[in-house]
């Protein structure tokens, strides 16, 4: 059931009664719109990918800035052998909800997880609970997907397409659904340049492609990825587009939104700055970065860097919640996109990026660095690769052959194919540019009041970009890699003393070379020769003036 046509919702947290206006919008008492916190009190909400870096930003924000939210259902499986209660209570004991935990230690009451496994046949979700969500759940938010970029095609259809089919089939069942909103990416129609907040045309029809790979063998579905990707990078957005087509078909029966947020990265703001948990993307990037492993990669220096910072999309994703509620009555039959970017308003760029990472790695070294941290980035392919050779290479074979003849195991050679793996899959992003048009995020904005805009901020030109990626590298090294700060005077200690073997190593390197030179070269010995007795010439000729003015 869907696009009800009354409905009297949960008075909100400040004991204000809410109603349906004239227009279908729900209204305070006053006739003012409801602020999102009070739309949100009293509601039942429905989370998949809670347990993801994005969800579990979703689910601290609900908590915190609408603390009378009735009960947000998680869709959890069990995984790597945590069953899912201990998964989502492992996940509160988290940092991040330190501030949720402040203000109301009972917030786990809140949270009801329910068994799901978005693969299987209607979502795996038993009987009784899906009694339980149809009968009051509100409001879903669907985050779950497989992110990677090397996912088979078989897998990557499975969850981002059929199990959001899937869902879809469960939210129309729903009796008080009032808003479904999808998490899509910026980069579902990465094949254009120019992409406006409208669902494309899917590349080949969904249930097409669904009903003709279900029969193939894995083995003939590898081979016909690249063909049927077509010019889309990999089987991520790939899926993520054909996922936006069959969203759209459902916008008749239900309320949709769908948020595309580009290149998402650590807390700008909330619930502290630089939260990351996670190494994909940029984080992963920065990290090798930081440690002195990466030193090269292929990037557009004046290319736009599309980060989003993670509190961004979410304050974006739960005002786009509220308005998709609130104006269910009066939409037409169609899914409001939402391009979530910063590019079009204030951009940064790929080159001042790799200079305050670099910059910032200097200030607030990562333990342990392989090398000094000194990356740099090229458009250029063969200067890259000769990069790679000189920088990456050269240093693991030469640290692999030391480790052997210490007894230990080789394995820089080792995390550098894996890295030059993953890089491989990065390069499409950081080697272009595109332009989103973000006009229903400016349009959401100004239907907030300013309260709201001030609790749910997504207002991206008071992005101050320096101070930003200052705080997501050493939000990388505090909670990625759990590393102290109080570690940093070692960690610097520890740089000087990696310049001084590279002193030490270029300087033998350069006499090593010198002397087989000039063992094998008549002509190195003579100028050789020449240029130690014009040394000895410019000292005595230097001593025996500082003796005259003597
Ligand atoms: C030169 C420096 C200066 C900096 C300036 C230039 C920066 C340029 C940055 C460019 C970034 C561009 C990013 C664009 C992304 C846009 C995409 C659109 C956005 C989205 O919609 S989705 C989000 C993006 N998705 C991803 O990023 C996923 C990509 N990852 C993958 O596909 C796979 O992880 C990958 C890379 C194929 C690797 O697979 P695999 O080898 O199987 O490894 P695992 O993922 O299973 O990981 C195993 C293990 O290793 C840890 N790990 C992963 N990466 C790193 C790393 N870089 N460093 C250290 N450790 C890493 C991982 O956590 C796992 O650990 P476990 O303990 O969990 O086993
Ligand atoms: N991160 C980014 O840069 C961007 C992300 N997005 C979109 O945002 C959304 C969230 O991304 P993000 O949080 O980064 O991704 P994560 O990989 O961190 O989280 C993915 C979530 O999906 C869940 N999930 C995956 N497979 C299944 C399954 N079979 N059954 C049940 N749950 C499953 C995971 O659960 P589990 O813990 O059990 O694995 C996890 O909670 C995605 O839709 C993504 O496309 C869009 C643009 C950029």
């Amino acid at each position: 059931m869907i696009r009800e046509r009354s409905c009297i919702v949960k008075a909100g947290g400040t004991g204000r009664a809410t109603q349906m206006g004239k227009t279908g919008e729900e209204t305070g008492a006053d006739g003012s719109m409801v602020s999102i916190a009070d739309y949100y009190a009293g509601k039942n909400v429905l989370i998949t990918g809670a347990t993801g870096f994005m969800g579990k930003v979703l689910v601290e924000k609900l908590l915190r800035s609408c603390p009378e939210v009735q009960t947000l259902y998680l869709l959890v499986r069990p995984k790597a052998g945590q069953s899912m209660h201990e998964r989502v209570s492992d996940m509160m004991k988290c940092k991040l909800f330190d501030r949720v935990r402040e203000d109301n230690p009972d917030f786990h009451q809140k949270i009801v997880p329910i068994s799901s496994e978005l693969t299987q046949p209607a979502l795996a979700i038993s009987p009784e609970d899906v009694e339980r969500l149809t009968s009051c759940v509100n409001i879903i938010f669907h985050c779950a997907a497989t992110i990677r970029f090397d996912e088979p095609l078989k897998h990557a259809l499975q969850l981002n397409v059929m199990a959001t089919q899937q869902l879809l089939n469960l939210a129309q069942q729903m009796h008080h659904l009032q808003a479904f909103i999808h998490i899509s990416t910026a980069y579902a129609n990465c094949n254009r340049r120019h992409i406006d907040e409208i669902i494309y045309p899917p590349p080949v029809e969904p249930k097409k492609l669904i009903d003709s790979l279900e029969w193939m063998e894995d083995s003939i579905v590898r081979d016909i990825t690249p063909r049927l990707i077509g010019d889309r990078p990999n089987t991520y957005t790939y899926t993520k587009a054909l996922a936006e087509c069959v969203v759209q078909r459902e916008s008749s029966k239900l309320s949709i939104g769908i948020i595309r947020p580009s290149i998402v990265g650590a807390s700008w703001q909330e619930p502290f700055p630089g939260w990351i948990d996670n190494f994909n993307g940029p984080s992963g990037v920065f990290i090798a970065a930081g440690k002195g492993i990466l030193r090269t990669m292929r990037a557009n220096n004046d290319a736009v860097a599309d980060l989003i910072p993670v509190d961004v999309v979410i304050n974006l994703t739960l005002a786009a919640g509220w308005y998709t509620a609130v104006h269910r009555l009066t939409f037409p039959p169609a899914a409001l996109v939402y391009n979530c970017t910063t590019g079009g308003i204030n951009p940064f760029h790929w080159g001042e990026i790799e200079h305050h990472v670099m910059s910032s790695f200097k200030r607030n070294p990562l333990e342990q660095a392989f090398r000094r941290p000194n990356a740099n980035i090229t458009s250029n392919y063969l200067m890259n690769q000769y990069w790679i050779l000189v920088s990456h290479k050269f240093p693991a074979l030469i640290y692999d052959l030391y480790l052997r003849l210490s007894g230990q195991k080789p394995q820089m050679m080792r995390i550098f194919n894996r890295l030059h793996k993953a890089i491989g899959l990065l390069e499409y992003f950081s080697s272009q540019d595109w332009e989103w048009n973000s006009e229903n995020m400016n349009m959401l904005m100004s239907h907030l009041s300013p309260e709201d805009r001030k609790t749910f901020n997504f207002d991206v030109r008071q992005l101050n970009w320096p101070e930003y990626i200052e705080n997501y590298c050493i939000g990388t090294k505090k909670y990625v890699l759990n590393e102290d700060m109080s570690d940093i005077p070692a960690a610097k200690q520890h740089l000087r003393k990696l310049r001084n073997i590279r002193y030490t190593f270029n300087t033998l390197l350069l006499v090593f070379i010198w002397r087989v030179f000039i063992a094998r070269s008549q002509m190195a010995r003579n100028i050789w020769y020449f240029v130690v007795s014009l040394c000895f010439k410019f000292l005595s000729y230097f001593r025996a003036s500082s003796t005259l003015t003597n």
